[in-house]
């Protein structure tokens, strides 16, 4: 055998293996999703997420308390109106000021003032018609009263105390818009702008919309979500979104996008790149775990390693109460 041929050399042994990980996972590295509802003691399974719960802002807030305690550095906050009526056709509701997000952002805010409080900013759950934007009368986008409209919830959610936002509505042109927004607010050195820039449309996020009740009434997000195979309109978002004034990026979803991850990380080499294992890849690696297809922690440690590799510096992950208890383990 030639010298140059033996490789196993090098991973013969549990230390070794990690050795050999560019990068490994940790703590502070995961952003948790919390759904937080209108009825303030709600505290209720959602069947399609396993281990995934809407809240009201009273029981989130010891819940959350038992995760940071566990190290938990970041929460991504999705709001989930309930109360009948209150959707209409400009998304009102997104930034009411009694309303689950800006509640949850205060409480949060007054009982771990070191937790990372991030707010995904759409329209979606908020719509009588249930899309991420504004319509024209003829169902389509009105992009100018959307990019108003997300810019002003965006700033309304940093006035109220959240670190940063995350805009996943899509719309052409909202980061220059919310970043104005922040600058204009006397808030953009203080408000980190993670976009959503590769943001995929197709079939991974069906839990997620269980979740939050925010499918779309009639149509899809096809004409502002990105075609599952617009790898050059993906590249061109990053780089679009680069110079309006973003600070991050995600890409999602991410187990079947590494190459637009991969993508992001050359294109935004200076830039935090976050990817989203979307609710639909999670409770898949639940559902195969079920049927005993895969183990479900080693599966979960294969995806998220995945993430690492193609060039993921976050992660925002339903898993992270799992990897708060894993990460401790030798
Ligand atoms: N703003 C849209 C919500 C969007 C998917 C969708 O419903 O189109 C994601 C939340 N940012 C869903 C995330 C998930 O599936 O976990
Ligand atoms: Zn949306």
């Amino acid at each position: 055998t030639q010298i140059s041929s033996i490789l196993q050399g090098g991973y013969n042994h549990p230390l070794l293996r990690s050795w050999q990980h560019e990068r490994r996972l940790h703590k502070d590295m995961f952003i948790f999703p919390l759904f937080v509802t209108d009825d303030p003691e709600e505290e209720t399974p959602i069947d399609s997420l396993p281990n995934i719960k809407r809240f009201g802002v009273n029981k989130l807030i010891p819940y959350v308390g038992t995760l940071v305690k566990k190290g938990l550095r970041a929460v991504i906050l999705f709001g989930v109106p309930l109360k009948e009526g209150i959707k209409d056709p400009e998304g009102t509701a997104a930034d009411d000021p009694e309303g689950p997000v800006i509640l949850a952002i205060k409480a949060l805010k007054k009982a771990y003032p070191d937790l990372y409080i991030m707010c995904d900013v759409c329209l979606c759950e908020y719509t009588s018609h249930g899309h991420c934007g504004i319509l024209y009368e003829d169902g389509s986008i009105n992009n100018k009263l959307s990019v108003r409209r997300i810019a002003a919830v965006a700033v309304n959610y940093a006035k109220a105390g959240a670190n940063s936002v995350a805009p996943s509505d899509m719309m052409d042109g909202r980061i220059r818009a919310i970043k104005q927004g922040l600058i204009d607010a006397g808030l953009a050195h203080k408000t980190f702008v993670m976009s959503y820039a590769a943001k995929f449309s197709g079939n991974l996020y069906g839990p997620f919309r269980d979740a939050a009740c925010s499918s779309p009434g009639q149509g899809d997000r096809k004409c502002y979500q990105l075609p599952s195979g617009g790898k050059g309109l993906a590249r061109r978002a990053l780089l679009r979104d680069m110079n309006e004034g973003t600070d991050g990026v995600i890409v999602k979803p991410s187990t079947f996008y590494l190459d637009i991850v991969r993508d992001s990380a050359e294109i935004c080499s200076d830039y935090p790149i976050c990817c989203y294992h979307v609710s639909g890849e999670y409770a898949m690696l639940h559902a195969a775990a079920e049927k005993g297809i895969c183990d479900l922690k080693t599966i979960a440690f294969e995806a998220h390693h995945g993430f690492l590799r193609a060039g993921a510096r976050l992660i925002i992950s339903y898993f992270t109460p799992e990897f708060l208890d894993w990460l401790n383990e030798p």
